[in-house]
């Protein structure tokens, strides 16, 4: 069985919208929202794979951000924990830097169902707050 640990960030603007990208259609959960983020490498903290992985996907450098939530699934195949943090502050304009699209969000009108089932608690918390 896999086991992953993934770094994601919550990519939150003044207004209250998220930058929320897709994923490819041949990855895992094909098609599916996401936060931006991928997988903390050996010898990585959560906190750098954070910083690199929104540099690879986004464009951005994350400046101050701090963790919202830890949560492990388990998906048929895998066993993953992901790492969330909310990032308020950055360096440049967040978008799709590997071909995948991207939009911003407000906060409240976020659809769980949009996204991997992993998220759903996630999705919650930020409806409610
Ligand atoms: N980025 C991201 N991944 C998520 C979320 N929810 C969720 O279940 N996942 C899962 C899907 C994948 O199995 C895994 C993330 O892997 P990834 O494909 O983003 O990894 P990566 O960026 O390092 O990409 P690669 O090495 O596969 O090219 O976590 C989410 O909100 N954001
Ligand atoms: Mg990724």
């Amino acid at each position: 069985m896999k086991q992953l640990e993934i770094a994601v960030g919550i990519i939150r603007n003044s207004q209250r919208e998220i930058f929320i990208t897709q994923r490819a259609a041949d990855a895992h959960m094909a098609n599916k929202l996401e936060f931006p983020g991928g997988k903390i490498e050996t010898g990585e903290t959560p906190e750098q794979a954070l910083v690199r992985e929104l540099q690879e996907e986004t464009g951005i450098t994350a400046n101050q951000f701090g963790l919202y939530e830890k949560l492990s699934y388990q998906f048929p195949d895998r066993f993953i924990t992901l790492w969330f943090f909310m990032v308020e502050s950055w360096e440049g304009e967040p978008w799709g830097k590997e071909g995948q699209p991207g939009q911003w969000i407000a906060q409240n009108s976020l659809v769980a169902a949009d996204f991997p089932p992993a998220n759903e608690p996630i999705i919650s918390k930020l409806l409610q707050s």
